[in-house]
């Protein structure tokens, strides 16, 4: 009875002490994994507006509430194009601006939960349609601004601005976009340059090898905590619209001086053979951009002759190449450094090149496929592309040759190097283009320094807490069965 009442007196306590123990360590870390699960992720949002020259187009952001500091972490939600011309073209019915904002709004209200608003940063931004008409008519151009400003703020969003943006701003923020949306920031990784076509102005953006000798092309950043000291340009002027207007008025000046005919004949090789329209003077010298003096015609008869060679001569006379006072300039007496590393070219650079399958391959085949493009009669590019807005396809030749000349003869990329551009539209689910890129900045979604080490993600926290419980069970056992032989030695020493 003594050796029975000896080893349940060991063991019965120690047994009962264990499980206490190990009862309490399992409530413990059943509360605590309880505890931190995420209830349901929840999301912020954002809304930029981007108001092109041609158009303007509603982004929504969103992004883990608990992770804005992290990168790669917002991505776009939804998209809403403006119905209608860009904001710019509103300045005789200023009012009209703010009122075509009306739909994508309305869109904006429902696909944002409603207790989310007030929160929900709305900012507009204006690019280089709205810069031409400042420098035209100033007052016009604050009168589209109030308008737009007037309409944001009468939804229940948390207003921050309607403005025009600088061309460094334009590309700047293009170049965040990319690199953030490639996960490009926190990595010592080289990053990707930013070549953005607009229907007013061009962008480029890259981080070079070369000193920048002109400060009004350099931009600092410290993100993540790397320093990064990018070259950035933008052309007024040169994007594809803007240029196609100062072309055509080159041609029709010279035709002008030569014909007798009335209306004159503009005989132009970046339009497709047959292709014959009539068109009025005033609707493309209507521009700051555009310098010629204005044909006493108004109407003149536009003619295809699609001859891709005539078509690369007559557009570079809109890149002046001479007048240099840096080391190397791009055109216009501009500084640029040579390129360097891989480039992300998107907006009118994606839709013309993709458009026309020319987003692969080298220059040599691509000029190639783009002179067959050019020398196709008109009457068979319609019936090829029925769907297509006509004004587009009329157009795509002299979009792409002029792609071409901008980015060999302007920006002095090589066949060696033409490998390095990559035509993209969207990284993820995100567009590529400066919406983004402004967004995070203004809303200081990316710090100057790496954040500390982030929290680890809930699934690894589960498994680390079961192996956790299992060592903790197995220490258990082991110090269980270290009692239990320990009292039976004792009891055998004592037979
Ligand atoms: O599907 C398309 N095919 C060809 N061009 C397009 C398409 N969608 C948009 N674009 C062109 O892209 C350009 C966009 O320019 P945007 O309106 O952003 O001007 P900005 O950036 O100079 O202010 C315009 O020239 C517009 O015509
Ligand atoms: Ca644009």
């Amino acid at each position: 009875m003594d050796e029975q009442g000896g080893k349940n007196s060991w063991n019965r306590p120690v047994a009962i002490f264990l499980a206490v123990i190990a009862a309490v360590i399992i409530i413990m870390v059943a509360i605590s994994v309880v505890q931190n699960k995420p209830l349901h992720q929840k999301y912020k949002y954002g809304i930029v507006l981007d108001a092109g020259s041609s158009h303007t187009s509603v982004f929504i952001y969103e992004w883990p509430a608990e992770k804005e500091n992290n990168t790669g972490m917002v991505r776009q939600k939804h998209t809403c194009n403006v119905k209608g011309k860009g904001i710019s073209s509103y300045s005789a019915n200023p009012q009209g601006a703010g009122a075509s904002l009306y739909e994508c709004m309305e869109e904006a209200k429902q696909k944002i939960p409603a207790h989310r608003h007030p929160e929900t940063p709305v900012y507009l931004g204006a690019t280089a349609g709205m810069r031409l008409l400042r420098m035209e008519d100033e007052k016009a151009s604050d009168k589209v601004l109030a308008s737009v400003a007037q309409s944001l703020k009468s939804y229940p969003f948390s207003y921050r601005g309607a403005r025009i943006i600088s061309g460094q701003e334009e590309g700047a923020f293009g170049w965040i976009t990319v690199n953030y949306l490639s996960e490009n920031l926190r990595k010592p990784t080289g990053t990707l340059g930013a070549l953005d076509l607009g229907g007013a102005s061009t962008q480029i953006t890259f981080v070079p090898q070369q000193n920048i000798e002109s400060k009004d092309n350099s931009i600092d950043f410290r993100l993540y905590g790397n320093d990064y000291h990018l070259y950035t340009h933008s052309f007024l002027c040169y994007g594809k619209d803007q240029a196609l207007k100062i072309s055509m008025s080159k041609i029709l000046e010279s035709a002008n001086e030569a014909s007798k005919t009335d209306p004159i004949e503009l005989r132009d090789p970046c339009f497709h053979p047959g292709y014959n329209d009539s068109k009025t003077v005033s609707s493309f010298f209507n521009s700051p951009c555009v310098k010629e003096a204005k044909p006493a015609n108004e109407n003149f008869v536009h003619v295809g002759l699609g001859n891709w060679s005539q078509c690369q001569q007559s557009i570079r006379k809109i890149f002046n190449t001479g007048n240099c006072l840096y080391t190397r300039c791009s055109f216009n007496g501009v500084f640029q450094p040579s390129v360097y590393g891989d480039f992300g070219a998107f907006s009118a650079f994606f839709f013309v090149m993709d458009f026309l399958n020319l987003t692969s391959g080298t220059l040599t085949t691509t000029k190639k496929k783009l002179e067959a493009y050019c020398s196709t009669p008109w009457d068979q590019i319609v019936k090829n592309h029925p769907q297509v807005y006509k004004k587009y396809l009329s157009e795509y030749c002299f979009s792409a040759t002029y792609i071409l000349t901008l980015l060999e003869d302007g920006y002095n990329f090589t066949s060696d190097n033409w490998k390095d551009i990559r035509f993209i539209k969207k990284i993820g689910d995100s567009d590529a283009g400066w919406t983004l890129g402004y967004m995070l900045n203004l809303t200081n979604m990316i710090p100057a320094e790496a954040p500390d080490t982030p929290l680890m993600p809930y699934e690894g926290y589960v498994t680390f807490i079961i192996l956790f419980l299992l060592l903790i069970l197995f220490l258990l056992v082991l110090v269980y069965f270290y009692f239990h032989r320990s009292t039976r030695t004792a009891q055998k020493d004592i037979i």
